[in-house]
């Protein structure tokens, strides 16, 4: 399969492709432990278009983040439909699944998921080493990544020689280093203070503006959610609302920024 050919023609959200990016259609996902069935997911159906950020918000345990597992084929569906730029995750192999991801979506976790014993430039460059890129190709590729996120003075240094925020940019150059269409942000500015939350939030918005990235957030912060395009917030493995965010508090013209309730 080819890249997705929404990438980076799609900033403007006035440009709608007629495919879908993300199409989810009736997925469950129980759990089973021991004698206990967990209904994490109850028959989300939801569609997603390419260049939208849409952030994900809801109460502890409500599915969140079973809901970016299942969708991104990190974690399998018990029932139902997913299908990533017109390809149903199912009718993929594991090895041909865990391919499409490394190729077509890029990961950005809360606990920035890097590698002590490695610095910036290696970080980013491992996942696409592991994948099968050439050394050579990874490091022109990851040089590229870091110079997006505007660490390039920094690339050699380990994560303990860093700020939360700089952590988290290598995370993003590495999520973006293979030119994804779409990101998966779990709690991304979690562990960040305000400032560096916000110039985080900056850079996944410039992004998804000039390149055209369609980002997933989950997230527990209102001031973070009213800066997507869209929210869906979830409740006892359901969707409970999907709608735009309003332009005017998406724009920063507010002062309230609690606007956005559960
Ligand atoms: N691997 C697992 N095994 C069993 N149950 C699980 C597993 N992962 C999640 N669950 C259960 O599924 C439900 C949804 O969990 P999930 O982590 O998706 O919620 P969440 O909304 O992301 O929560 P939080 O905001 O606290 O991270 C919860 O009841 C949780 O206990």
């Amino acid at each position: 399969m080819g890249k997705m050919e929404t990438s980076h023609q799609v900033a403007s959200p006035h440009i709608v492709s007629s495919k879908a990016l993300i199409e989810a259609s009736s997925v469950s996902k129980e759990y089973c432990l021991g004698e206990t069935t967990v209904q994490a997911l109850r028959d989300i159906t939801l569609r997603i278009e390419p260049g939208e950020v849409v952030a994900i918000m809801g109460p502890s345990g409500c599915g969140k983040t079973t809901l970016l597992n299942c969708l991104s084929g990190l974690d399998s569906i018990s029932s139902g439909t997913v299908k990533i730029a017109g390809r149903d995750l199912r009718g993929l192999s594991d090895r041909k699944l865990t391919a499409f991801r490394a190729r077509e979506m890029g990961f950005i976790f809360q606990a920035y998921n890097l590698l002590p014993v490695l610095n910036g430039v290696e970080n980013v460059e491992l996942p696409m080493l592991v994948s099968g890129i050439s050394a050579r190709e990874a490091r022109k590729r990851a040089w590229a990544s870091i110079e997006r996120v505007g660490m390039r003075d920094r690339a050699h240094h380990r994560p303990a020689e860093l700020s939360g925020g700089q952590r988290q940019r290598f995370a993003i150059a590495r999520a973006l280093a293979t030119h994804p269409s779409l990101v998966w942000a779990d709690e991304p500015t979690g562990a960040l203070d305000s400032q560096t939350s916000q110039e985080i939030l900056d850079l996944m918005l410039h992004l998804n503006r000039e390149e055209g990235l369609t980002f997933v957030w989950v997230t527990h912060a209102p001031d973070i959610a009213q800066q997507a395009g869209r929210l869906i917030t979830m409740r006892d493995g359901l969707i409970e609302t999907d709608q735009p965010v309003d332009a005017h508090l998406r724009n920063g013209e507010t002062t309230d920024r609690k606007q956005v309730q559960l």
